[in-house]
């Protein structure tokens, strides 16, 4: 009874005219040999099948590793000068009979028990071992290890393994010299199935390319710098390989470096914070004071001279003390700033803005979800939001000429640039839809190219018939829906710019009677359209 492993699904094969084993047969029956690789298992169990490892559990980080793998010892073997020739395995060194007598088996067990297991007596070690390599293999694919927890390092693999099918146990050694992994030598260079989904073989290029993914992954599973990446470092998609040969990797990189990264050579890509570096030149715009430098200039130097007066502007909130150490006038509750903007849209640049989404479809929104494999977050449909939203992130939004002039008002209003802000989210509440209390900031921003949402600019759309104002729960304010304000404020704090201030919580009441539009500007510290155009948002 033999069986073909093909990338991690374990077959009974059928067997062919003329006595070839056909490692799998597709639907109508014809034996599709040659187009997987494949271990073929024999009947004495050495062989044992790799499964894919590709189910992730809640939290995207797998199940926790197994227990290191327990090698066999040759301890109170203390006679192996006389050790007993064993007929069940080959030594694979020819001078063991030599080292024997000199006392091998024993002062060098490492080597001794495993090239000598003939002389030394030690074939049920070896097949041991041989188990013990199953597992290792299995835990391999399926196990990964956490930071910092289990022993890691002892999952070092052997990089000596030759080219040979009949070299059934290798072994890597730890700097105690003591064995602690153990792989199929055959297994380990025939198989891509450590590597997620088995790879199909077209050519010789695709070939190359899996024996080149191969000793790649040997670096990933060795070398410290892949540590939180080796686990889910697989190839999502058998045709990874032959796809990475024809030079996909260069050609579509959003997908290949993550969903073929084996193929690819690019395991330290799932770390998005390697993935999205944060360059040189991507400065935030923000420095300490900052902020109420801006607040300041758009409130107070509103009175007639300022560039801000046509909009009216006011605090609802803001901090007792100005900059220049002197009391803000009638101000007698320190906070965070919150300021109405009146007319900060005009009504045909609200009228098209609605338009605009209505045309390209409102959709449930959805908040901020779980961290996924690649290390992006997944979006979150949730009761705390049952707006419906869509984007203006295509340029026939964006660039439309009554939509473009607001996109830049944000910016200079703001004193920020437009690549500093998120595509427009476009807003709309139907009658009972709300957004609960929440903030705007995102933790996981702080380390990405776009850095953290300082402020959002939030304009009103429509007059609203009943509810649907903004609360900000913190503070006891609610504004108003109106046509053509908007209300800004931000997440951060003044002298920690990179910090959120937790004081401009806020919600979307309940519509109580008509609908409401709205859109968010929400502006971040660096380069945000950059990111979003590398997926590093
Ligand atoms: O609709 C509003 O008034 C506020 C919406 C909001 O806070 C958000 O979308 O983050
Ligand atoms: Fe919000």
């Amino acid at each position: 009874n033999r069986h073909v492993v093909v990338f991690g699904v374990d077959m009974t094969t059928t067997q062919r005219e003329g006595g070839g084993v056909c490692p799998a047969t597709d639907a109508d029956g014809t034996c599709i040999d040659g187009l997987y690789t494949n271990v073929v298992v024999d009947d004495d169990g050495r062989h044992g099948s790799a499964g894919v490892g590709m189910e992730e559990d809640e939290d995207g980080e797998g199940e926790g590793m197994r227990n290191p793998v327990v090698l066999p010892s040759d301890e109170g073997d203390d006679d192996d000068d006389h050790a007993e020739k064993n007929g069940s395995c080959a030594d694979e060194d020819e001078r063991c009979a030599t080292y024997a007598k000199s006392g091998g088996c024993k002062s060098n067990p490492g080597y001794m028990t495993y090239h000598c297991a003939s002389t030394c007596g030690t074939c049920d070690a070896v097949d041991a071992a041989a188990k013990a390599a199953e597992f290792a293999v299995k835990d391999w694919n399926t196990a990964p290890c956490k930071d910092d927890e289990y022993e890691c390092k002892e999952w070092a693999v052997s990089g000596e393994c030759e080219v040979n099918p009949n070299h059934a146990v290798h072994r890597a050694w730890s700097a105690t010299r003591r064995p602690r992994v153990f792989l199929y030598c055959d297994m380990y260079h025939s198989s891509s199935n450590q590597f997620g989904i088995g790879q199909r073989v077209g050519s010789e290029e695709t070939k190359a390319r899996i024996a080149q993914s191969i000793e790649y992954m040997k670096t990933v599973w060795t070398d410290e710098k892949f540590l939180s990446v080796r686990h889910r470092c697989m190839n999502q998609h058998e045709d990874c390989s032959f796809w990475a040969s024809s030079g996909e990797c260069e050609k579509n990189p959003s997908y290949m470096i993550l969903q073929c990264a084996p193929a690819c050579s690019t395991c330290e890509k799932l770390d998005i914070s390697q993935r999205c570096p944060i360059e040189p030149g991507n400065e935030v715009i923000w420095k300490a004071g900052d902020l109420n430098a801006l607040m300041e200039r758009i409130v107070d130097d509103a009175d007639g001279s300022g560039d801000y007066v046509q909009y009216n502007p006011t605090a609802l909130s803001r901090p007792k003390l100005k900059r220049d150490g002197t009391p803000a006038p009638g101000v007698e509750k320190d906070g965070p700033w919150i300021v109405v903007l009146e007319n900060f849209v005009s009504p045909e640049e609200a009228d098209r803005i609605v338009e605009i989404g209505k045309a390209q479809g409102y959709k449930r929104s959805a908040d901020v979800g779980k961290e996924k494999p690649d290390g992006s977050h997944a979006d979150h449909v949730s009761e705390s939001r049952t707006s419906h939203n869509t984007w203006c992130k295509e340029a026939s939004c964006y660039d439309d000429p009554l939509v473009a002039p607001v996109v830049e008002r944000v910016a200079n209003v703001t004193g920020t640039e437009v690549k500093n802000a998120e595509y427009l989210q476009l807003l709309q509440y139907e009658p009972g839809q709300y957004y609960r209390q929440h903030h705007d900031y995102i933790f996981h921003h702080r380390r990405l190219p776009c850095g953290v949402r300082i402020l959002t600019l939030f304009i009103y759309l429509n007059d609203v018939e009943e509810g649907g104002g903004t609360r900000f729960n913190r503070l006891g304010i609610t504004v108003q829906p109106k046509k053509g304000k908007a209300v800004l404020w931000p997440s951060v704090k003044d002298e920690h710019p990179e910090e959120k201030d937790g004081r401009t919580d806020h919600e979307a009441m309940p519509v109580l009677k008509g609908i409401k539009y709205g859109a968010n500007a929400w502006i971040h510290n660096r380069d945000y359209k950059k990111a979003y155009e590398s997926n590093c948002q």
